[in-house]
């Protein structure tokens, strides 16, 4: 049963007390967009959902991880999780001691597939963690959250569209983790190959060179400087340049996915606007423009992402390699409290989905 906290409170007070339990939905993530490795992401409309709650007085079982979905067996049900290094942090930041906790995932993000599940599993605990502990964060001009996950991720690509949503930039100043948005054009639709494999972003990190020559880092400034000036001014014609790279693709494409550059070619052949390796694959990532409303009442002829999805289904079929295509958006909101106890909502304010 909902418990409310007692009106001997301000509304400023009562929301800086601790929580029983919260439950947060996080975005996938498209991370290395383009010429953007380690700094352009985009938030994906594929939602996962944790709930942490504090285990009840006399609970035998104690801490405990349960999921359902995506990756659901296969994801550690220990304190490696990501879900409890991001609760943990955020209990390290509010100076409190972590408390037997109890997590369960509704997993919708395929796992390790270059969408970001790990950096929505970050980024859920620490937004779970601070709402348990009843700790507020500073967000304007510092973005202390984004310096929290950032720094467990070790780059912003993914963790900054789960936060905020939409199409980011990330980058360190030295000091600390900054972020901007860029524009989302209208009607940009997401076509995603999702391969039946696992493709590990630490393995995949391991097949890049330290080095780059100044000849492919000149390329990928113009490419990257192409892109944001695509989505910014609309020029969806432009993002077939923008979004070319020599930092990775080439790398993983060689060696770990072959099919990676016919794939893009097949997309684009088809009239997406640009495709790319998401994250650090294995999955491929196609961008098609022209959706208007809901797609299902655009007239086929109109629409791109049945041709481009057919596409590259066939290009995976002449690699012998299973997978799924989804079709989906680039969403411009980020993570965010859908549920929680007691609520924050009160006799005077209630807040979106009456939390
Ligand atoms: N809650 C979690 N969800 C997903 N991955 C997790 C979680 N906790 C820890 N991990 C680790 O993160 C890895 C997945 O991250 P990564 O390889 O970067 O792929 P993705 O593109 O899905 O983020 C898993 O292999 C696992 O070791
Ligand atoms: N910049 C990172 C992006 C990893 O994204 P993921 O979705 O595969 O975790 C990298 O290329 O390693």
């Amino acid at each position: 049963m909902r418990r409310r906290i007692a009106t001997r409170y301000t509304i400023e007070e009562e929301n800086n007390l601790g929580r029983d339990s919260v439950t947060v939905r996080v975005p996938a993530t498209s991370a290395n967009v383009g010429p953007g490795y380690d700094c352009i992401g985009i938030a994906v409309d594929l939602w996962s959902e944790v709930t942490v709650s504090r285990c009840p007085e006399g609970d035998e079982i104690g801490f405990e991880i349960t999921a359902e979905g995506e990756g659901a067996d296969a994801m550690p049900k220990d304190e490696t999780n990501y879900l409890v290094v991001g609760c943990k942090a955020a209990f390290d930041t509010a100076n409190k001691p972590l408390p037997p906790l109890k997590y369960h995932v509704v997993s919708r993000i395929p796992y390790a597939r270059g969408l970001g599940s790990s950096s929505a599993a970050i980024v859920a605990g620490i937004i779970a963690g601070l709402v348990l502990a009843g700790h507020r964060l500073p967000c304007w001009g510092s973005e202390a959250l984004l310096q929290i996950a950032a720094g467990i991720e070790g780059h912003p690509d993914n963790v900054a569209p789960v936060i905020y949503g939409g199409i980011q930039l990330g980058i360190h100043n030295g000091t600390r983790w900054l972020t901007e948005r860029v524009a989302n054009p209208p009607g940009l639709q997401m076509i995603i190959f999702i391969p039946d494999f696992v493709g590990k972003t630490s393995d995949a990190r391991g097949v890049l060179q330290d080095t780059v020559s100044r000849e492919d880092a000149a390329f990928n400034i113009g490419r990257a400087a192409f892109l944001v000036h695509a989505f910014e001014t609309n020029n969806l014609d432009n993002l077939r340049w923008g979004a070319q790279d020599r930092l990775h693709q080439p790398q993983r494409g060689s060696k770990l996915y072959k099919y990676l550059y016919p794939m893009i070619e097949a997309a684009e052949k088809a009239g997406a606007c640009c495709a790319y390796l998401s994250g650090a694959g294995p999955t491929v990532m196609a961008l098609t423009s022209g959706a208007a409303g809901d797609i299902f009442a655009q007239r086929e002829k109109e629409r791109t992402d049945i041709l481009v999805a057919k596409a590259m289904i066939q290009c995976a079929k002449d690699f012998g390699i299973d997978g799924k295509l989804l079709v989906t958006n680039v969403v411009s909101e980020g993570a965010r409290v859908v549920k929680v106890d007691p609520p924050f909502s009160t006799g005077e304010i209630t807040y979106r989905d009456n939390i």
